[in-house]
């Protein structure tokens, strides 16, 4: 709703709908009434907007987007009437002005701002555009330059730099609302033809065409298939070249074709699944909503190696003071040197000198090789490498030496959360951390509970998720979790086709088409080929534990590839060897060329297994790797191991290059339609009846039989007893 009030001579409207004033049609039509009824109150001699709750607007309603009723046009025509007032209206703009939001203050004739407000025009990362007048009207107030950058890539800025653009007329440290009524009272009876920003002509440009050429080019780039940037642009580049009414009109038509697009659908349920999973619950009935964190004064992490490193810069820059630990000296001075680097360079972006982050100070980052000194520390980080003995070493010494209450994290990307915390006298503090590298960039952390891990441990994993700036998914324990454990038949297939005619080029070319950032095989020669093996040594698939006489392509009756292991046997870890999947210019280069001896190695090794090699299709190499791991995605919805497909969305766009715009592989599920997937899973499962990952789920084949109910519905059909857990 808008509340309506009055400060002598100016009108208070204030737009209420927690938490973040959306504007709904309710609220829409409660501003129109207040608009009205200022206009007709001759007492009444200027207007002033503002939020309730310190926050101007987030915009339209996300969830609105996909109602037949949405309030796009209306929108559209309540900017329009603000615009047109006779009596000046002013914006007090506090906490946000998004989207929606910030083009009603556009419609505004003045905008006063708090100094720790942000606003932006972020449509473009749900798919859409500006479309309420917003691409007509930003480029008239801040030029072309400006309102480009802001609207194509729906970056918030803050009000300090709204100031400089001129998206702002005045920045103030005290009472927003105060300083707009005061602004209201001064601009009455000054001419608003000046201040409607429809009126006025766009900014000119020494040379507008070539700039818009080169915009245009790096707009596409950075859209990496997305569709919304080049729309965003176009609507912009008709502010440039037509007057207000014919550009509005413009951009209407290119806002109906996002807003029917299925990118939209996908970007607007990505935003949404980003917040669902922020609500954990586990089949033990413990819950986000009831679950309540502990403060998180002090931490430690154990291990300087790439991960650790990663990660004691990340806790740095949310300000946690760190202790960091090492075997010894000389892996902690390597480690310290590393960290310092990564700081340095961090304090360097993020435009805040090293002072601020404050890391020479041994106060908030201090190194050790002592044990003791991580007594008094709230929460523990292990990041040695992937070693139980090692892990359990290392927890049985905390549990004796950490203050009781303190939480001890593992990072780790598959091992068992359970066996770890049995060498501890406290498991209901233990929980599974998995960050990915580079620990400090990377947005994913999936928070792995076990069978004793209390909800507060939980419930302060996901507070430190939220502190680090991450997205803190929580699931339960199982080889892999959810992330790795979807990856594993995706790669799998990718080197069956290999084996069946297909080449690691080809393959990647597919999946990097289809939006991955990197395909397969590029990203095994990234990560480095010698994880999986010795993972694989380990589990008796490969090495010399392997009984003489067992099938090279074969292990307990299931299918298996070699191939991976010959490369490892050959030295070719990757990128770090120069040679993997690919050759590269050098060991540690990250040019990757298609290689020779590759080629001739499968030729060989097709020739030795007596496979025909066949021409495979791309349609068979995109179903087969997205087919097998969105198949593994329902498996682990049926085990509870996840509460909902959400979750495993969540952390394939945020951890493994899922492209957004495509929503996250249960969401695509959804969009290619359940019955589709398992006719095709049937399909190759019966082509290849000896890889389990083809076998249709059980939950899959339930959905599919029930309908292909909509994704939201899904973990409806799902009965208590098939959990786990
Ligand atoms: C008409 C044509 C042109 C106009 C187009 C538009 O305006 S498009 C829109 C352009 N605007 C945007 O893209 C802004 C998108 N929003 C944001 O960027 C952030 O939410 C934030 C910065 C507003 C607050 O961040 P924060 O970390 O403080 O909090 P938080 O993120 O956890 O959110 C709290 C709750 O609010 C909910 N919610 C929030 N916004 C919307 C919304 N617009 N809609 C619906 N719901 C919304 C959110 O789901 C959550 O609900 P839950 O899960 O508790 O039930």
């Amino acid at each position: 709703m808008a509340q309506y009030a009055r400060s002598p001579a100016v009108a208070v409207i204030r737009l209420r709908n927690p938490p973040v004033n959306t504007l709904s049609f309710a609220v829409l039509q409660a501003l129109e009434d207040g608009l009205e009824k200022a206009d007709a109150d001759p007492s009444v001699k200027a207007v002033m907007i503002c939020g309730e709750n310190g926050k101007f607007s987030a915009g339209a309603d996300i969830r609105g987007f996909s109602s037949p009723n949405r309030p796009v046009k209306s929108l559209a025509a309540l900017v329009s009437l603000i615009e047109s007032s006779k009596k000046p209206v002013v914006a007090a703009i506090e906490g946000i002005a998004l989207g929606g939001g910030l083009e009603v203050a556009l419609g505004c004739h003045y905008r006063v701002a708090h100094v720790k407000a942000r606003m932006g025009l972020p449509e473009v990362t749900l798919g859409l555009l500006p479309g309420a007048e917003g691409t007509q009207r930003l480029p008239r107030l801040i030029g072309v330059p400006a309102a480009l950058d802001m609207i194509t890539t729906g970056k918030h800025i803050p009000a300090t730099e709204a100031l400089k653009l001129g998206l702002v007329d005045e920045v103030v440290e005290e009472n927003t609302v105060e300083a707009a009524i005061r602004l209201a009272n001064k601009v009455i009876g000054q001419p608003l033809g000046p201040r409607r920003l429809s009126l006025k002509p766009v900014p000119k440009l020494p040379d507008m065409e070539a700039f818009l050429s080169q915009a245009r080019v790096r707009v596409k780039k950075q859209a990496q298939g997305c569709l919304a940037p080049e729309l965003c642009f176009q609507a912009v580049r008709a502010a440039t070249q037509m007057p207000f009414a014919d550009g509005v009109r413009r951009e209407r038509e290119l806002f109906m074709v996002l807003l029917s697009s299925g990118q939209a659908r996908a970007l607007q349920y990505a935003f949404l699944a980003e917040r669902a999973a922020q609500k954990w619950t586990t089949p033990g009935g413990a819950s986000w909503s009831s679950a309540t964190p502990q403060p998180v004064r002090s931490a430690a992490v154990i291990g300087l190696g790439t991960m650790g490193r990663g990660i004691v810069t990340s806790l740095v820059k949310a300000n946690i003071p760190v202790v960091a630990l090492e075997q010894d000296l000389e892996y902690l001075n390597t480690g310290r040197k590393a960290v310092m680097l990564l700081l340095e360079r961090e304090a360097m972006k993020m435009e805040v000198g090293a002072q601020t982050l404050d890391f020479h100070n041994p106060a908030r980052l201090q190194f050790t090789v002592d044990f003791d000194s991580l007594r008094d520390v709230d929460l523990v980080i292990e990041a040695v490498f992937e070693n139980m003995a090692l892990k359990k070493e290392i927890f049985h010494k905390l549990s004796r030496i950490c203050k009781p209450g303190a939480l001890l994290c593992t990072n780790t990307s598959a091992l068992n959360i359970d066996e770890i915390a049995s060498a501890t006298s406290r498991p209901q503090q233990v929980i599974g951390t998995h960050f990915f590298s580079p620990a400090h960039v990377m947005r994913l952390l999936e928070i792995i509970y076990g069978r004793h891990t209390s909800p507060t441990a939980i419930a302060t994993a996901v507070q430190l998720a939220k502190a680090l700036k991450k997205v803190g998914v929580v699931v339960g324990n199982c080889f892999g979790f959810v992330g790795n454990r979807m990856m594993f038949p995706y790669v799998q297939q990718a080197v069956f086709l290999l084996e069946e005619g297909s080449r690691p080029e080809a393959v990647d070319r597919v999946l990097e088409d289809f939006g991955f950032k990197i395909g397969p095989f590029r990203m095994s020669d990234l990560a480095g080929l010698d994880v999986g093996w010795r993972s694989r040594q380990g589990q008796g698939l490969t090495g010399p534990s392997v009984p003489a006489g067992t099938p090279a392509r074969q292990r307990q009756g299931q299918r298996y590839s070699p191939l991976p292991d010959l490369l490892c046997e050959s030295g070719r870890f990757g990128q770090k060897t120069g040679k993997g999947w690919y050759q590269y210019e050098k060991a540690g280069g990250r040019t990757a060329t298609p290689d020779p001896w590759l080629h001739s190695l499968l030729a060989q090794y097709r020739d030795t297994h007596g496979i025909e090699p066949r021409f495979i299709d791309q349609e068979e190499i995109l179903e087969r790797c997205l087919f097998s791991l969105i198949n593994e995605g329902f498996a682990i919805l049926a085990e509870g191991i996840a509460s909902g497909p959400e979750h495993l969305d969540v952390i394939y766009i945020n951890g493994y290059g899922w492209p957004k715009h495509k929503g996250g592989p249960m969401f695509y599920a959804s969009t290619v339609g359940l019955p589709r997937v398992l006719a095709k899973l049937h399909k190759y499962s019966e082509a290849h009846p000896d890889v389990p990952g083809l076998q249709p789920s059980a939950f899959l084949k339930k959905l599919a039989a029930v309908g292909n109910p909509p994704i939201k519905e899904w973990m409806s059909y799902l009965s208590q007893q098939s959990s786990r857990l």
